[in-house]
């Protein structure tokens, strides 16, 4: 049975172990030079290790602005966000980050290239062992046939399965996705989640993942953090979602439920 807690009710959950990201009431705000956009206000998680930790809500409520801000791309206005008790303020490679787009890899550089590139510059590792890691993490996303390929000749399903493989094989502490099947078709974006999670039953690789799809949160997520609309608020969490049985039902009841708590109160 999976648990709907409100905020208040979250505690014992997270005296049982320390936490891998806390991030305590962080506000962020946008300063343009007409006005300021408060994109998220006073939201408070934490993530533990191995979790498929999930933020949730409708377009705009900041669900990016915080992956940035644990990324340390953004400082937060008010709180603090921590990962293994370090406080962020620039981002590193503890964190990688794969986006929406299919265009964040080097067109220059082979699919090798591009998963050796951050394993040489960043983790300054020598040419043989970036190649071996590099290899490694490619077969793991199945793309061993095309390591030699270049980007533009890969669909955007294989280009994403790059991007994992580039931020997998950097081993982060915990990886940042930022709606990274979003501009997928149905079919491959259904592979593409089927094989996160298996390549997170290898590894069990901590994810923060960013989406506004309610079915995807609960394919992908073992937690699911809803946010309220602009600017976002934690609404509630759900926990043990992987734990839901997936053919009796449940699936689509946990789904109408969050539907119900995201949207409640919109509709005419
Ligand atoms: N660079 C920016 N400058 C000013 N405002 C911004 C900027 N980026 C985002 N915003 C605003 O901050 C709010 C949160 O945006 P954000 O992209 O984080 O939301 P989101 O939940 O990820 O949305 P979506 O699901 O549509 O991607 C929105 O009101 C948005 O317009």
């Amino acid at each position: 049975m999976n648990a709907i807690s409100r905020p208040s009710s979250r505690i014992v959950e997270q005296a049982v172990v320390s936490p891998l990201v806390e991030v305590n009431n962080v506000t962020l705000r946008y300063k343009t030079q007409e006005m300021v956009i408060t994109a998220t206000k006073g939201v408070t998680f934490n993530v533990n290790r191995s979790d498929r930790f999930i933020l949730l809500g409708p377009s705009g409520c900041g669900k990016s602005t915080l992956l940035k801000a644990v990324g340390g791309y953004l400082q937060p206005d008010e709180g603090t966000i921590t990962i293994d008790g370090r406080k962020v303020t620039q981002p590193g490679a503890d964190r990688m980050m794969v986006f929406q787009e299919f265009d964040q890899l080097l067109p220059w550089k082979t699919v090798l290239g591009n998963v050796m590139f951050p394993l040489l510059t960043a983790a300054k590792l020598s040419t043989r062992e970036a190649e071996e890691k590099a290899r490694h993490y490619i077969e793991k996303v199945g793309l061993s046939r095309v390591a030699e390929a270049y980007p533009h000749t890969l669909s955007g399903g294989m280009k994403q399965r790059v991007s994992i493989a580039r931020g997998m094989a950097m081993e982060p502490d915990v990886l940042l996705m930022d709606e990274p099947f979003a501009a997928l078709d149905a079919l491959t974006r259904r592979t593409c989640q089927d094989e996160l999670l298996r390549l997170w039953e290898d590894t069990k690789f901590t994810v923060l993942f960013v989406t506004h799809s309610i079915g995807e949160a609960i394919r992908i997520g073992n937690r699911i953090l809803l946010l309220s609309p602009h600017p976002g608020r934690v609404k509630a969490e759900v926990c043990d979602v992987d734990k839901i049985n997936v053919s009796d039902g449940s699936a689509a009841k946990l789904e109408a439920e969050i539907h119900e708590l995201l949207f409640a109160g919109e509709e005419h």
